[in-house]
């Protein structure tokens, strides 16, 4: 009843707020606003599970562009883009891009350029001035006093400057400059048509950018340290923040349009089906210091090269136990996964604190939480060597895989979704009988999949991800397997939620016999031990996911405490399909659809890595048609599409590589333990 009674009320906020867009009454500014507020109903819509995710995902990219479209216009009757801002950004950019060169771009002559008089001049006919120049003159030399300058945002004198002061965001215009950074505010704030009302007092504009201003602007360090200050600077001198409320799922880095394009094109989208992952917080350094903001500061790649290239030459050297602290990597939890690094999910926090604080938690405990206590008590009696091995070389960062990347096996992505997922996000609701279980076996001919889908989890869970081969485990660290178990369980736990997946899990946890090697028996008995522990505590939130392809191996003792087992069979025809489909789209190819369905028919018994094998041998049909002597010569659009023909030869040369008397094994494996239907 609550539930579709609040679902009611999001329908109607929507309606209005969509027929308030296509009355045409709207100014840029609130259509901007009104966009804006789509696109979080659309988040939390989707985080309360009203649509689902392909339906929030087509929302949000539909209402980003349309929010784009609005704020990157720079046609001062319909959109708000700041032309004189990203002048001045080049200019200011350009003039300390080396010491010895200096751009004839500079703030004194960038209001002489053409296309800035042309944007002023239209600004002056579009707008009526609302503010005396003698009061504009007054608010740039009161620069030095900036707080005391009266809504600084009507400087402009604009129609659009009287929308932002009169919504409700517009009141917050003020507070968004940033201590020791007030001169900035002009440019920031001023819409095409307010320099164009200052235009009488240009030179006066000028001067005071030039001077006093100036210094400020400076201020502003081009690369790497970026100081707190500077960092809000960034924040109030986003285009973006004169709309903002405090949820805004947009990086205040979107300084300007590139910026903003870059953002929507880099997967951020995608972002939505991980919420949880964003890297809420940026570090920042003052002089050496590490700050967190709770904003992503922007970079360019020359002050992300540089900063990286400071600390090579400064980066401390790694103490033992205290080293730990100053995590360096971004670690599972702390990936960045695009867009919705401040969104908020609707998580409670265990501690009754505010929902948003959730994801705090989780972000936090990667990386903030470990400097504020630098070393965890559950991590006193370890060796700091293993700690850092596991924070280096076991959390996992590898790039996200999504679920449509994995074709088939519906039935065990839907059990993992409702067991691992969903209770990562909602350790609220998953409480009890409905508590997740702590140990997954993935079983199944190899090639299936049963990686991939560990990468999955890693990517969809929000969970800190721990990746580990058993046989690095018994191999590499010989004679200190299990200690390295026990260090794995402990930051784990130092890291919750989190998922310890264990490839190859069958010689792990092999079965006791004879020849058994005394180490390797350590190792099985302390992972079990620790597997006990975190399935009988109920507040831990790890969850081990092994994989293997000889489940028949693994000790009953082990097979008891993963407790769902599921099989991760050879794809099946619409499976193969799929893989064919995801991996041509990228490609040229001119398989028609029946020819597709030959493929198809054709690979029975193929396993998913045997598809890609056959894909990968067809692909290359086409260069293999070429005379030898071509191939320097011929430019990639020369080279045919793969045709049917290719699959033909490929077929002929890439063999299953299960046997059907293997996946017999399997299958009665399945019957016996297996938890599917
Ligand atoms: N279901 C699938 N969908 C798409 N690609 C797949 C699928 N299964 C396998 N592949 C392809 O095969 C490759 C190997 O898969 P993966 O390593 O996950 O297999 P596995 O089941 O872990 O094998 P093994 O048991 O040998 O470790 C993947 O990188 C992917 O390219
Ligand atoms: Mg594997």
């Amino acid at each position: 009843m609550q539930a579709s009674s609040s679902r009611s009320v999001h329908l109607s906020d929507w309606q209005k707020n969509y027929f308030a867009l296509i009355s045409g009454t709207c100014t840029p500014g609130q259509k901007a606003d009104a966009y804006r507020a789509q696109i979080l109903r659309i988040q939390y819509a989707w985080a309360s599970s009203d649509i689902s995710q392909v339906c929030a995902t087509t929302l949000f990219r539909k209402y980003a562009e349309k929010y784009s479209a609005v704020i990157d216009s720079d046609n001062v009757e319909t959109g708000l883009n700041n032309y004189a801002e990203s002048i001045l950004t080049v200019a200011r950019s350009q003039q300390t891009d080396s010491d010895k060169w200096k751009s004839g771009l500079s703030i004194d002559n960038v209001f002489k350029l053409s296309n800035v008089q042309e944007m002023m001049r239209a600004g002056k006919k579009s707008k009526d001035s609302l503010l005396a120049p003698a009061d504009a003159s007054l608010v740039i030399h009161k620069e030095a006093t900036a707080f005391d300058i009266p809504t600084f945002s009507i400087c402009g004198g604009s129609g659009e400057s009287d929308v932002l002061t009169n919504s409700a965001h517009g009141a917050d215009t003020t507070q968004e400059f940033p201590e020791g950074g007030p001169s900035l505010k002009c440019p920031q704030s001023a819409q095409p048509p307010l320099v164009i009302n200052t235009t009488k007092t240009c030179p006066v504009a000028s001067a005071a950018f030039g001077e006093s201003a100036l210094a400020k602007f400076h201020a502003k360090p081009l690369f790497g340290n970026v100081k707190k200050e500077n960092n809000s600077f960034l924040k109030g001198n986003t285009g973006l923040s004169v709309f903002s409320s405090n949820q805004s799922c947009f990086p205040s880095f979107c300084e300007n349009a590139q910026d903003r394009k870059a953002f929507y094109d880099t997967g951020t989208i995608d972002a939505l089906s991980t919420p949880v992952l964003n890297n809420a917080y940026s570090k920042t350094e003052d002089n050496g210091q590490r700050g967190e903001s709770s904003l992503p500061a922007f970079k360019t790649a020359k002050e992300q090269l540089w900063a990286d290239q400071q600390k090579k030459h400064h980066q401390p050297q790694r103490v033992s136990g205290s080293s730990y602290g100053g995590v360096k990597k971004s670690l599972g939890a702390g990936r960045s996964r695009g867009i919705l690094g401040k969104f908020v999910p609707p998580v409670p926090k265990q501690d009754g604190g505010d929902p948003g604080r959730g994801m705090q938690y989780k972000l936090r405990g990667a990386g903030a939480a470990d400097r504020a206590h630098p070393m965890d008590e559950r991590l006193k009696n370890l060796e700091p060597r293993m700690i850092e091995l596991i924070m280096n070389e076991i959390m996992d960062q590898g790039p996200p895989v999504n679920w449509e990347d994995i074709a088939g096996v519906e039935f065990a992505k839907a059990t993992i979704k409702e067991i691992v997922v969903w209770p990562m996000l909602r350790p609220d609701i998953f409480t009890g009988l409905r508590g997740p279980p702590k140990g997954i076996l993935l079983f199944g001919p190899p090639g299936t999949g049963k990686t991939l889908i560990g990468k999955c989890i890693a990517s969809q869970a929000g969970a800190t991800f721990f990746s580990i081969s058993a046989s690095s485990l018994t191999s590499k660290w010989v004679g200190e397997g299990e200690k390295m178990v026990r260090a794995l369980f402990a930051v784990a736990r130092c890291q919750q939620p989190a998922v310890i997946f264990i490839d190859e899990i069958d010689s792990l946890l092999s079965q006791r016999g004879d020849g058994e090697h005394e180490s390797s028996r350590r190792i099985k008995t302390e992972f079990l031990v620790q597997l006990d522990g975190a399935a009988t505590s109920s507040e831990d939130r790890i969850l081990v996911v092994g994989a293997t392809n000889r489940p028949q191996e693994i000790d009953e003792a082990a097979r008891r405490r993963l407790v769902k087992r599921l099989y991760i069979p050879l794809p099946e025809a619409s499976a193969r399909k799929q893989i064919v489909v995801n991996l041509m789209s990228r490609e040229r190819c001119c398989l028609s659809e029946e020819e597709l369905a030959l493929v198809v028919q054709h690979s029975d018994g193929f396993s998913g890595a045997d598809m890609t094998q056959l894909c990968r041998e067809a692909s290359l049909g086409p260069i293999r048609s070429l005379q030898a002597a071509d191939i320097a010569t011929v430019t990639p659009d020369q080279v045919r599409p793969i045709a049917y023909s290719d699959f033909e030869n490929a077929l002929r040369t890439v063999r299953p590589s299960v046997s059907p008397e293997d996946l017999e094994l399997y299958e009665n494996w399945n019957r016996t333990f297996g938890c599917g239907k």
